[in-house]
């Protein structure tokens, strides 16, 4: 069974002498998945989706949907797919309901089905009280939804998402990915570009990390930050002495706790860091000890607790960070995604 999408050897010049938007980008999607292609403004993640939605041609290489070349075959690829742009392209003069109708009858959608797929998308959307509503009185949140809701009026396998949450407030952007887990529940093939880890991270099954046209790394997210050096990070607080101790005895002792905790089974490393909380002589106060593992976490932290009460430290946080996908970019790029 072919995958849902399909990109071999991908490359897009804009222009003869300039440097490839998308250079040589290959993978594949399966049928079903949420697929995010993650990586900086300018890197190629719109090229990509605008050659996979037929919007452009591709310098060289070759892009499938189903089994369909997107170049060859640009009608039927068209009816398999569906894309819902950066900018919301919205018909002023019609409201929302007619927006969606229109959209299905272009496409050859019969009128009884049109109407049922019109009030079935509006309710999953989150929009039946807005369906009479002119799209220019919409919120921005509103609008990417009914977006949406037109984009699957003709009942697209693979649903192509550019940059999905920009300008979203924090509950649409959740509203939003609630509906995209539901659309995956359905069977719809999920393709979103995104420049923000965390949404690549919380929605998608798996992430090709791209920069400068090139794909830099593709898995699921665990499996990404997994493969990072490090691993999770458990972070103790601990309130200093009062009164100050002298400084040396209070480094002896501070060095006394990070070879106990690097000691701990499953600890690969220890260390004393600066204190993470707040401002002020209380805080300044604080000492912070730093240890990372591989192993889960949790496991550890009794261990962790055990160690500073060992040596009379009292601790006023505890916390653990896994890595992000924010690391494995700097990891494989050595600078941040924004
Ligand atoms: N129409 C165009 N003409 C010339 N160059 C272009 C055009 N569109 C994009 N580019 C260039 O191609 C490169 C890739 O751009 P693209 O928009 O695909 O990146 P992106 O990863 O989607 O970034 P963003 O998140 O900013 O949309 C950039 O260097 C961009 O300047």
């Amino acid at each position: 069974m072919s995958h849902a999408v399909t990109v071999s050897e991908l490359v897009k010049r804009y222009h003869p002498h300039a440097p490839a938007a998308v250079d040589g980008l290959s993978f594949t999607v399966e049928r079903g998945e949420v697929f995010g292609l993650l990586g900086p403004n300018g890197a190629g993640k719109s090229t990509t989706v605008g050659v996979l939605t037929t919007r452009m041609l591709p310098t060289s290489g070759r892009c499938l949907l189903f089994g369909t070349d997107v170049v060859a075959r640009p009608a039927r690829a068209k009816r398999l797919l569906a894309v819902v742009p950066q900018r919301q392209n919205l018909d002023r003069s019609l409201d929302v309901r007619q927006n969606l109708l229109f959209h299905a009858r272009y496409h050859g959608v019969g009128r009884d089905e049109r109407v049922r797929r019109a009030a079935e998308l509006l309710d999953l959307m989150g929009l039946t009280d807005q369906a009479g509503q002119r799209v220019e009185r919409l919120s921005g949140g509103q609008a990417q939804r009914v977006v949406i809701a037109r984009a699957l009026m003709h009942a697209p396998r693979v649903l192509f998402l550019d940059e999905p949450s920009t300008g979203l407030d924090p509950q649409s952007r959740l509203f939003l990915h609630h509906r995209i887990r539901e659309l995956r529940e359905r069977g719809v093939t999920v393709v979103l570009t995104t420049h923000d880890m965390e949404e690549a991270e919380d929605l998608c099954d798996r992430v090709g990390i791209v920069d400068h046209g090139r794909l830099l790394a593709l898995d699921t997210p665990r499996a990404l930050t997994e493969a990072l050096p490090g691993g999770t990070t458990i972070t103790a607080q601990v309130r200093g002495t009062d009164p100050p101790t002298e400084k040396a005895e209070e480094a002896a002792e501070a060095a006394e706790i990070v070879a106990a905790l690097a000691e701990l089974p499953g600890a690969d490393s220890a260390e004393q860091g600066p204190p993470a909380r707040g401002t002020g002589a209380a805080a300044a106060a604080e000492r912070c000890f730093r240890l990372r593992t591989h192993k889960d976490p949790s496991v550890l932290l009794p261990d962790v607790l055990r160690v500073l009460a060992d040596h009379g430290a009292e601790p006023v946080g505890l916390s653990t960070a896994r890595p992000s996908l924010q690391d494995v970019f700097i990891s494989l790029t050595g600078r941040e995604l924004r």
